[in-house]
């Protein structure tokens, strides 16, 4: 078993840390059966701060984000927003996850899309306008409002995901590897979309990635799992300047120098 200590930052103390995970232990099943995934995670990220979540496939990444969105409960330990403990799904929060192609309904606009979980807020029709508006000049899709999401491309309707999930206003987006399925050219879109909501909104992104140039290229922080059950490895600062650009800060040897690092610790023998 890998025994090297854990790294941790020191925001995490500065008091404006607005997600924390702390100690969290997740274990599917009971008694015998049970199957322990996560061993013991703890890390945090700061108001308007993108983090990445990085590990091997089956550690536990979907497991935890789930944890977080309120929709699996810790089996130990605890997950918190400004410092209240997450009971269930947190309102200042909305998710992406990558399969779009379910979680967009096929017999609605985009628009429509859009609209459906803004329902329950009970907005005014012009707010419920405004928003969706935004959303969509946001990802670049006001051209599209009326298009079903099967009349699109797979990186038009992952953007229609985020629009929806924009509309929401969320103050924390969790996305679950959400530009796994599109081309090369889209992902860089996407990314750079992502960068441009942090800025334009404010939000606090945390995003799962098995793309490593992708997690050191979006992040303040990257936050590396490993073993298994799950346990974190480091938690490196990034560091690199902003605002970034796909070509010349991948071209940065400080960017090489990160990416090679986060690869060396998932690489590296459990
Ligand atoms: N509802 C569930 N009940 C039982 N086991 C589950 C459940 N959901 C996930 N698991 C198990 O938990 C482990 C971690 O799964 P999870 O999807 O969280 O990993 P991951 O790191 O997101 O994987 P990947 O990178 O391949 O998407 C896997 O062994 C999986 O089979």
């Amino acid at each position: 078993m890998d025994t090297t200590p854990v790294k941790t930052t020191t925001r995490h103390d500065t008091g404006r840390a607005r997600l924390e995970v702390d100690h969290l232990r997740k274990a599917y099943g009971t008694g015998a059966t049970a199957k322990t995934v996560i061993e013991d995670l703890t890390f945090s990220v700061d108001a308007g701060e993108v983090v990445c979540i990085v590990g091997p496939s089956g550690i536990g990444k979907t497991t935890l984000l789930k944890c977080l969105a309120g929709l699996h409960p810790a089996t130990s330990g605890q997950m918190r927003i400004d410092g209240r403990t997450i009971i269930g799904p947190p309102p200042e929060m909305a998710l992406v996850f990558q399969d779009y192609s379910r979680s967009l309904m096929p017999w609605l606009t985009v628009r429509k899309n859009l609209v459906l979980p803004l329902r329950h807020l009970h907005l005014a029709r012009t707010e419920l306008k405004d928003r969706c508006d935004q959303a969509l000049e946001a990802v670049g899709l006001s051209h599209a409002e009326d298009q079903y999401p099967w009349q699109l491309s797979g990186g038009m309707q992952q953007r229609v995901a985020i629009a929806r999930a924009l509309a929401y206003r969320p103050e924390i987006l969790i996305m679950d590897e959400p530009f796994a399925s599109v081309d090369a050219q889209t992902r860089f879109d996407l990314e750079d979309l992502c960068l441009k909501i942090r800025q334009d909104f404010g939000m606090t992104i945390l995003v799962v990635t098995h793309d490593i140039d992708e997690a050191v290229y979006l992040a303040d922080r990257v936050v590396v799992l490993g073993s298994k059950p799950a346990r974190v490895l480091r938690v490196v600062d990034v560091g690199l300047p902003s605002p970034r650009d796909q070509i010349t800060t991948r071209s940065l040897p400080e960017f090489a120098a990160q990416r090679t690092e986060v690869l060396s610790l998932i690489k590296r023998p459990a």
